[in-house]
C-alpha cells in the first residue's frame, strides 16, 4: 500500500517537473521578447530622431506593451499557466491562426481497432498567448477557439481531448497538476510512453477554497454549460438565467473579457457592466484585469450611472415601487415641462412668493436655485416705444411653444422668437413698409434691438430657465404641485409618499440620492435635453509634437492613462451592455440603462426567483422595451456551485414559498455541515448574533456575513464591532451577488415581511454561503423546539 502510494507520488512528482519545465520555457521566451523590444528601443535611441515620429511612437509603444505584459506575469498572475489538454488527431488538418489545430473532431483512424491511440497534440492553456521563435504556440490564450475543448470537452461528448489537465501554479513555480480523463476505454501514448493521469477534482479543489472580500475568476474551471454562454456568438442579446451560485457573475465577467479578445475594434467602443449594488461592483471588479483585460470595461452600480450623482439613501419598498413604476414617464414628462411655469402667471400657485413683478428684474441667474416662479410681465422698449406683454399673452406663448415633445431645455431659441413675433406685432412696424425686403430689414433691427436690451435677456432666463433634472426633482417635493402633475397617474397616497421622500433632496437639491431617484435624474435629463454649448478646445497632444524618444517614455504613459480615463468618462453609448442581476432593475432603471446601449448587443444574467422587485412582469415589459425587437438567445445554467446541498436545500424551502413549482439548481458538492439554528435568549438578540458570528469565525478561515432586514444593518454592524474584518455586517437588500464562507442570517420573518418581494429576498439571503450557516431566530419567527423558524419547516 505504501509502496503503491509512493509510486503515485513519484509520478505526481515528475508530471509537476514536466509542466515546470514547460512554464520554465514560457517565461524564458518571454523575457527574450522583452529583451528584443528593449534592444529596438535603445537602438532607435541610439541613432537619434531618425525614424518618423509615428515609427517611433510604434516601436516605443511595442516596449510599452512588452513591459506590461511582463510586469503582469510576474506580479498579477498567480497562476498564468492553468491548463493543458492531449488531443487525439484531428480530422481535417487545419491551423488557427494561434498555431494549433483547430478541427474539434478526431480523425477516422485516430484511434486503432484495439483502442489505442497517440497523442498528436499537446496544447497549454493561458491567461494570455505565447508564441515560440518558431511561432508555435507554447501558451494558447484561454479565450482561443483552440481553447474552447479545454472547458467543452466531457466523457459523453469528448472531441479530440483524451486528458484534460488543470495546473495550479503560482508565479513561476508549478505546484501541483489534477487530470480527467475524457476518454477511460483508451490506451493513450505520448511519445512512446503510456499517458499518465494524476487524481481528479480540480473543480472541487476549487470551490473548497476560503473566500476573501473579492472575487476569484473561474478561469481555470470554467464548466461546460458556462463555457457556451462566455463563448457565445454577440448578436443581439444574449440572455442567461441561473439559481442561486450558478456562475452567473462569474460568467458575465469571464464574457466580457471574451468578447474584447475575439473583436477587439468592434468592443473599443466600450463594454459596461451594470451591477446592483456598489458592494458587488467592489467584490467583482479584481475579476477582469487577472482575465487580461482592463480599461474597456466599465462595472458600474446601477445607482452610479449618472455623472455626479451617486446614490446613498434607501427608499423604503412602497416608495420604491412608485418611484421605480414606469407610470413615472407620465409624471415625469408632466413635470420637465410643468416646472417652467412654477407659481407662474398660467398656473398660479400657493406658490414660494415670487418677487417678479415685471421684466426690470435680474430674474433666476442661478438655475440652481429652488425654483420661485417667473415674471408675468415683460416690458421692453424698441423703436423708441415701451412694448408691453402680459400674464395671458406670455402664458399663451408658453402654451405654444409646449406643444410636442421637444425636450424644454432646446425650444429655449423658439421661445424667444415668438416672445419677438409678438411684440413686433404689437410695435405695428409691421405695417409701415409693403417691400418685403424693407419690411425684413425693418423686423431684424427691431429684434437687435429688443434682444441687446438687458431686461430682455433677464426676462428670457427667469422666464425660461435652463431647467436641470435636480432642479426639476425639486419642485415635485412640493406635494400639491406634484398632486397636479400627476393627476390620473398615482393616487393622493402616492403622491404624498413620494413628495416626502423627494424632500430628501433638499431644496437646493444637493441632499442623499437613492438609486430609484438616479433613475428619475436619467430620464429628466433626457425630457429636459442639453442645449448645445461651445465645445472646450482640445488639449495639445503631446504625441503630436514627438521628438525625443526617452523624454517621450513618462510622459507617453501618462497621456495614454489619461486618454482611456477620458474617453471613459465621456462615454456615454456603450457596444455591449452586460446586466447582472437584471432581475432586480425597474423599469425606469430598465430605460436609463437602455439609453447607454441603443446600438449595442447585450447579455442579460438573472433569476427571477431572486427579484426584489414587487412586480416582475412590469419589469420585464420595460426591459423588453429596452431590447426592443432584437432577437434573443437563451441560456439556462442549472449547477450550484456555491452551496453545498444541505444549505441548498434549506433555501429550497424559502423558494417554495416565493415561487411554487420554481426548480432549485442542483448543488455540487455537500460538507456534511447542517444548517445550525440558534433562538434568541431572552430579549439579547445582539448577543446572540455576536456569539454565533464569532462561533463561525472560529470554524471557517474566510469571511463571515451577517444578513439582517434592511432596517436593522446599522444596529447589527455595531452588535459586531471589534471582531475584525473577516466579519461583515449586511442589509438583506445588499447581500445580493456576494459570498462568503459563513454566513448569520437574522431573522427570516423580518426579512420575508420586509417589503411585497421579501420571500425572494429571503431566499437571496440564505443562498450566500460556500461553508456553513447558522438561522437566528427572533420571537416573530416563532422557532419550533429545534429552534428551527417557522418558515423554513417542513
Ligand atoms: N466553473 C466554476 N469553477 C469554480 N468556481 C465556480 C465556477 N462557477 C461558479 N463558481 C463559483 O461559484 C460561486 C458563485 O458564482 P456566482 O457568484 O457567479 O453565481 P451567481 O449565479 O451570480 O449567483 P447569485 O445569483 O447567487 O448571485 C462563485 O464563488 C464562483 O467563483
Amino acid at each position: 500500500m505504501a509502496a503503491q502510494e509512493a509510486a503515485v507520488d513519484s509520478v505526481r512528482d515528475r508530471e509537476i517537473g514536466v509542466e515546470q519545465e514547460h512554464l520554465d520555457q514560457v517565461y524564458r521566451r518571454l523575457e527574450e521578447k522583452i529583451h528584443e523590444a528593449e534592444f529596438l528601443m535603445h537602438d532607435a535611441a541610439k541613432r537619434g530622431q531618425v525614424g518618423t515620429p509615428g515609427a517611433l511612437a510604434e516601436r516605443d509603444a511595442q516596449v510599452f506593451r512588452a513591459g506590461i505584459h511582463l510586469n503582469r506575469l510576474n506580479n498579477e498572475f498567480e497562476d498564468f499557466l492553468f491548463g493543458r489538454i492531449d488531443l487525439l488527431l484531428g480530422k481535417d488538418g487545419q491551423k488557427g491562426p494561434d498555431g494549433a489545430y483547430t478541427s474539434v473532431e478526431p480523425a477516422d483512424d485516430a484511434v486503432g481497432a484495439d483502442n489505442t491511440a497517440d497523442i498528436a497534440e499537446t496544447l497549454h492553456i493561458g491567461r494570455i498567448g505565447v508564441l515560440d521563435s518558431d511561432y508555435a504556440p507554447l501558451v494558447i490564450d484561454w479565450r482561443a477557439p483552440a481553447a474552447a475543448p479545454f472547458y467543452r470537452s466531457t466523457p459523453v461528448d469528448p472531441g479530440r481531448v483524451v486528458r484534460r489537465r488543470v495546473i495550479r501554479s503560482k508565479g513561476r513555480k508549478v505546484l501541483g497538476v489534477e487530470d480527467d480523463l475524457m476518454r477511460p476505454e483508451l490506451t493513450a501514448t505520448l511519445g512512446g510512453d503510456r499517458l499518465p493521469v494524476i487524481g481528479d477534482g480540480a473543480l472541487m479543489a476549487a470551490l473548497g477554497q476560503a473566500r476573501s472580500h473579492t472575487m476569484r475568476d473561474i478561469v481555470a474551471s470554467i464548466q461546460a454549460e458556462q463555457d457556451l454562454v462566455i463563448r457565445a456568438p454577440a448578436a443581439s442579446v444574449t440572455y442567461v438565467e441561473g439559481g442561486p451560485g450558478t456562475g452567473k457573475t462569474a460568467v458575465a465577467l469571464h464574457r466580457a473579457a471574451y468578447l474584447l479578445y475575439q473583436d477587439r475594434r468592434r468592443y473599443a467602443g466600450g463594454i459596461l457592466i451594470v451591477s446592483p449594488t456598489p458592494l458587488l461592483v467592489s467584490y467583482t471588479e479584481g475579476v477582469l484585469p487577472s482575465l487580461g483585460e482592463e480599461g474597456q470595461v466599465a462595472i458600474r452600480a446601477v445607482g452610479h450611472l449618472v455623472d455626479g450623482a451617486e446614490a446613498t439613501a434607501y427608499d423604503e419598498p412602497a416608495v420604491a415601487r412608485i418611484k421605480g413604476s414606469s407610470r413615472m414617464l407620465k409624471v415625469l414628462r408632466k413635470a420637465a415641462r410643468g416646472a417652467l411655469e412654477l407659481s407662474g402667471p398660467t398656473a398660479p400657485q400657493n406658490g414660494n412668493g415670487s418677487g417678479h413683478r415685471n421684466g426690470q428684474l435680474a430674474f433666476g441667474e442661478e438655475p440652481q436655485d429652488a425654483p420661485t416662479g417667473p415674471p408675468t410681465r415683460l416690458r421692453v422698449v424698441a423703436f423708441n416705444r415701451r412694448l408691453e406683454l402680459e400674464a395671458e399673452e406670455l402664458g399663451r406663448i408658453r402654451h405654444n411653444v409646449l406643444g410636442g415633445t421637444t425636450p424644454v431645455n432646446l425650444l429655449r431659441p423658439r421661445a424667444r422668437r415668438l416672445l419677438l413675433d409678438a411684440l413686433w406685432a404689437k410695435s405695428g412696424a409691421g405695417s409701415r413698409h409693403t417691400d418685403p425686403e424693407l419690411a425684413a430689414e425693418l423686423r431684424s433691427s427691431f429684434d437687435e434691438d429688443i434682444t441687446g436690451e438687458d431686461s430682455f435677456i433677464a426676462f428670457l432666463n427667469a422666464w425660461w430657465p435652463e431647467l436641470t433634472p435636480r432642479r426639476v426633482l425639486v419642485a415635485m417635493a412640493d406635494e400639491r404641485r406634484l398632486g397636479r402633475w400627476a393627476r390620473r397617474v398615482l393616487n393622493p397616497g402616492e403622491v404624498r409618499r413620494l413628495a416626502r421622500s423627494l424632500r430628501r433632496i433638499g431644496p437646493e437639491g444637493q441632499g442623499p440620492l437613492s438609486v430609484h431617484d438616479v433613475a428619475l435624474l436619467d430620464e429628466l435629463q433626457t425630457l429636459l435635453g442639453s442645449p448645445a454649448r461651445p465645445r472646450r478646445r482640445r488639449e495639445l497632444d503631446p504625441l503630436d509634437q514627438l521628438t525625443g524618444l526617452e523624454e517621450l517614455m513618462p510622459q507617453r504613459e501618462e497621456t495614454q492613462r489619461e486618454r482611456a480615463e477620458r474617453l471613459a468618462a465621456e462615454r456615454e453609448e456603450y457596444a455591449h451592455v452586460i446586466v447582472d442581476e437584471a432581475q432586480d432593475l425597474t423599469p425606469m432603471q430598465w430605460r436609463m440603462v437602455g439609453r447607454r446601449g441603443r446600438h449595442a448587443t447585450w447579455t442579460i444574467v438573472g433569476d427571477p426567483a431572486q427579484s426584489s422587485w414587487s412586480d416582475p412582469d412590469e419589469a420585464a415589459e420595460a426591459r423588453d422595451e429596452a431590447l426592443g425587437s432584437r432577437p434573443r438567445r437563451r441560456f439556462q445554467l442549472t449547477v450550484n456551485y456555491r452551496n453545498p446541498a444541505e444549505i441548498a436545500e434549506l433555501a429550497a424551502k424559502v423558494l417554495a414559498l416565493a415561487m411554487p413549482g420554481m426548480e432549485s439548481p442542483s448543488a455540487v458538492r455537500s460538507t456534511g455541515v447542517e444548517p445550525r439554528f440558534a433562538v434568541v435568549r431572552g430579549d439579547d438578540l445582539a448577543g446572540t448574533v455576536r456569539e454565533e458570528a464569532q462561533r463561525l469565525l472560529d470554524r471557517v478561515d474566510g469571511t463571515v456575513g451577517v444578513v439582517a432586514a434592511m432596517n436593522h444593518r446599522a444596529e447589527v454592524a455595531r452588535w459586531l464591532e471589534g471582531l475584525g474584518e473577516r466579519v461583515v455586517a449586511l442589509g438583506s437588500l445588499e447581500a445580493k451577488g456576494l459570498e462568503y464562507d459563513a454566513t448569520v442570517v437574522v431573522s427570516p420573518a423580518e426579512i420575508a415581511d420586509e417589503s411585497p418581494a421579501g420571500l425572494r429576498v429571503l431566499y437571496v439571503a440564505l443562498t450566500r454561503a460556500t461553508q456553513q450557516l447558522t438561522v437566528v431566530s427572533g420571537r416573530r419567527d416563532d422557532p419550533d423546539a429545534d429552534g428551527v423558524p417557522d418558515l423554513l419547516r417542513d
